[in-house]
């Protein structure tokens, strides 16, 4: 490989390898994804702080928080003060909306990227949405064609992609038509969700291979990786490979689903971030500040996190 000078730590870079993009989009869930699951009440302030660092390490894409009903992610239940004392950060700010109700709410402050989330299997629709796959989809129809004529950008989450803790391996062509149903209800982009952590690169694979031979360009897929058995970079790298060039993932690698059993913490974004600076790939991010943030938010949680990179580099500094 050739190099390409070094990055901020000193590593050496390298001009990404064939096959590989320049540059990838790293879309941060940690604010939503990651505290939504915390046990502890964190407050609003903690959060909007929290919100602030990531903005400051160059992350472009920070997803804030979830216009659901209270009951039902307690955590969340602060949106209508968090998203005001952050809206006027210098990014983008995107939340999850399940219904028209949660939309009314976000449109109310002001919100120009919303998402909302579907499930590939029935069992995960019941256990998030209280609804059927088709159900669901029929609410989330008035909801993107609501916020698309009002050019607010939808993301289209899709769960249990790969395996469901109750339904065991899902499969593919199940998990090809709620993505195309999210995208020909006008859904932007689509974020492909290992909610358990089970995929594994083949899987991976095997379902992007799927999704292109049924028409769906790999520019509007994203994936949303959770590390459970450890396999969350070698799948990210394979989506890549692919041509994927969204990327979710968690500052700290905070995370896990309140409805899903066995969800554990989604893939951490220095772990990411630590690969793609390795491989010569920008995303725009300063490794350092980005480690210091969750070192911050994990003394907030009273425990230390768990992406390696974080525990490498924290400890460096001491
Ligand atoms: C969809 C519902 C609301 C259905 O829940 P429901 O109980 O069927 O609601 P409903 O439509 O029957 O309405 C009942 C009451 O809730 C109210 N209500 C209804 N909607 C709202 C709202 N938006 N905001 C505030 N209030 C709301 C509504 O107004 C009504 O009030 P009442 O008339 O009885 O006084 C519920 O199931 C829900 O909120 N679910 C959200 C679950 C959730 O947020 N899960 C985590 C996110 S998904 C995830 O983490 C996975 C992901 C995206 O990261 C990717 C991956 O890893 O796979």
């Amino acid at each position: 490989m050739t190099t390409a000078g070094t990055s901020s730590l000193g590593l050496p870079m390298t001009v990404p390898a064939e096959g590989l993009p320049e540059r990838v989009r790293i879309y941060e869930v940690g604010a939503r994804d990651g505290l939504q699951n915390e046990k502890a009440t964190v407050p609003t302030e903690v959060k909007a702080e929290f919100i602030r660092r990531l903005a400051r390490t160059g992350l472009e894409i920070i997803e804030a928080t979830s216009f659901v009903h209270p009951k039902w992610v307690p955590q969340l239940a602060d949106a209508e003060q968090l998203y005001p004392a952050v809206a006027d950060l210098p990014v983008e700010l995107p939340v999850l909306v399940p219904n028209e109700r949660g939309l009314d709410r976000a449109l109310a402050l002001g919100a120009r990227r919303v998402a909302v989330f579907a499930s590939a299997t029935e069992s995960f629709a019941k256990a998030n949405l209280n609804r059927t796959v088709d159900e669901a989809l029929a609410m989330f129809e008035p909801v993107v064609a609501r916020a698309k004529a009002q050019q607010v950008g939808v993301r289209g989450y899709l769960s249990m992609c790969f395996g469901d803790p109750w339904e065991g391996p899902v499969p593919i062509p199940q998990v090809v038509k709620v993505c195309r149903a999210l995208l020909d209800m006008g859904c932007d982009e689509l974020s492909l969700g290992d909610t358990i952590g089970v995929a594994t690169p083949g899987h991976v694979k095997a379902l992007l291979t799927a999704l292109r031979e049924a028409g769906v360009p790999v520019s509007v897929i994203g994936v949303h990786f959770h590390d459970t058995y450890g396999q969350a970079l070698s799948n990210t790298l394979t989506a890549l490979q692919q041509g994927v060039t969204t990327v979710d993932s968690s500052a700290g690698g905070l995370g896990g689903c309140p409805y899903a059993k066995s969800a554990t913490g989604n893939l951490a974004t220095e772990d990411l971030v630590w690969m793609l600076q390795g491989l010569g790939i920008r995303t725009g991010v300063d490794l350092g500040r980005l480690v210091a943030t969750s070192v911050w938010m994990a003394a907030h949680l009273g425990r230390p996190s768990p992406s390696r990179t974080v525990r490498a580099l924290s400890h460096q500094e001491q």
